[in-house]
């Protein structure tokens, strides 16, 4: 593992029952990068996504988060630690406003059990957290909507809001664009940009060629549970093993 690395896997590996889902998986991600997970459907992104977070423990190899082995680790410490994720369906309380969505997640960062009912001055800074966060994807005016109204490019504003309210140090991003409309997608694309801008380091599992291409430093390519190859977009774009994994498919 090298120094700066943020992230890193070493031969990490998932089995369940008799199906290899990932197999020898090696990947350093250094500090301040934005990493773009591609690869055809059912090729293990979601799943890798779940071992990094800790929703699944790996049956082989070793999952490090800033030199830490966190291989066994619950997801919630790892949270603590640094880690934020978004998921694929959206996270968000229907019942609750914008900004009590957001609050919560700045409460549960600052430790103890998240509830909208806590003391005034911690419910103030947690507040105060909620909106800059908010103003930072540029949904400051939406504070008050209840979260069940939104459109669909603003949930998944309120969602990266609340990963910068747990101020993590990774951020994995799954499927941000899914369900999107075409007319959002540059808006959140710049949320993207900020997060990263931000110091953050960002990984992204998207399907969505166009943004994954225009936003990140290097392409991580999935096929078969197997990383087939990690590398700027271009050489990935140009590398025949991952046209011939895309046969078939629309890259
Ligand atoms: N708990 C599980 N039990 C059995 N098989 C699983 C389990 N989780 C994932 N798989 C299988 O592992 C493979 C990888 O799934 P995964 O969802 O990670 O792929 P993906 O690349 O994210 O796909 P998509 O792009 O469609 O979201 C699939 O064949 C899936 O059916």
């Amino acid at each position: 593992m090298t120094d700066h690395a943020v992230l890193s896997l070493e031969h990490v590996g998932l089995r369940i029952g008799g199906a290899r889902i990932l197999h020898d998986i090696a990947l350093e991600i250094p500090v301040g990068e934005m990493l773009g997970v591609i690869g055809p459907n059912g090729a293990g992104k979601t799943t890798l996504f779940n071992v990094v977070s800790g929703v699944v423990r790996p049956t082989e190899g070793v999952v490090r988060l800033d030199g830490q082995d966190v291989t066994r680790e619950p997801i919630h410490r790892r949270a603590v630690a640094g880690l934020g994720r978004t998921f694929q369906t959206s996270s968000l309380f229907p019942g609750l406003t914008v900004l009590e969505n957001v609050r919560l997640a700045a409460q549960a960062h600052a430790g103890g059990a998240a509830s909208v009912f806590r003391t005034p001055r911690r419910t103030d800074a947690a507040t105060r957290v909620a909106l800059d966060a908010l103003a930072e994807v540029g949904l400051e005016r939406r504070a008050d909507a209840g979260a069940a109204g939104l459109a669909h490019g603003e949930k998944r504003k309120v969602e990266i809001a609340m990963l910068i309210a747990m101020d993590p140090k990774v951020v994995l991003l799954d499927e941000p664009m899914a369900g999107v409309a075409s007319g959002d997608v540059p808006a959140i694309t710049e949320v993207i940009r900020g997060l990263h801008r931000g110091g953050r380091t960002v990984l992204m599992v998207e399907h969505h060629m166009e943004v994954v291409l225009g936003l990140v430093d290097r392409v991580a390519v999935m096929h078969h549970g197997e990383l087939l190859a990690v590398d700027t977009p271009e050489a990935v774009m140009a590398n025949p093993a991952v046209q011939s994994a895309y046969l078939g498919e629309a890259v």
